[in-house]
């Protein structure tokens, strides 16, 4: 986590993989198609003035928010490592994070997020964003690639390799996803300051 540390203090955003065992990444897997089964997932949403067929051009995922309050078994397992990288980020960094807040997202083919920055105009809480995938492997064929625009730097691309995780700035760095050709699981959440 170490490493986490430096590349948030450097450049900005850094990677992680196997950040959690193999097996718990397949048990989220099975929880997230548990609750696509039940329902769970809505239509993610860009702004209140973009009309439903625009957002779906920019915005093709669907999401099922996670409650801490209720999480068991391999969800239990991601807040616990979560809880420790947010020690280690306030310890190092005074990030002064003390929640976070995220959900599942499921890309289905020919879903893609345009070019955007986590933080909103009027909630300036999010403070470092998290991206863990749970896919069970990735090609690069795939696409589905997050794409990261650093500053004065070339644009980098990350493939959703499973239990890989990615961290950047919520507030400074603009980031898409390429369009995928394969269902693309992930869990993204945010690091809140309040
Ligand atoms: O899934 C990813 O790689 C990034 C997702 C993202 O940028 C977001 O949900 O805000
Ligand atoms: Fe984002």
């Amino acid at each position: 986590m170490k490493s986490l540390v430096d590349a948030l203090a450097g450049p900005g955003w850094g990677v992680i993989d196997d950040f959690l065992p193999a097996e718990t990444v397949a048990r989220l897997r099975r929880t997230l198609y548990r609750r696509q089964k039940r329902g769970s997932f809505r239509d993610a949403a860009v702004g209140r003035a973009a009309g439903r067929a625009r957002v779906k051009a920019i915005r093709g995922d669907r999401l099922c928010w996670l409650d801490p309050s209720r999480a068991r078994g391999s969800e239990a397992v991601w807040f616990e490592q979560l809880s420790a990288l947010r020690e280690t980020l306030n310890r190092e960094l005074y990030l002064g994070i003390r929640g976070w807040e995220g959900h599942y997202a499921l890309y289905p083919p020919g879903a893609r997020y345009g070019r955007h920055i986590d933080r909103f105009r009027d909630d300036d809480a999010r403070v470092v964003s998290t991206v863990f995938y749970l896919n069970p492997r990735w090609r690069s064929e795939y696409g589905g690639q997050l794409r990261l625009y650093p500053d004065a730097a070339d644009p980098v691309d990350i493939f959703p390799a499973p239990g890989r995780l990615v961290i950047f700035l919520s507030d400074s760095l603009p980031h898409e996803v390429i369009t995928t050709q394969r269902d693309r699981l992930s869990l993204v959440g945010w690091f809140r300051r309040d």
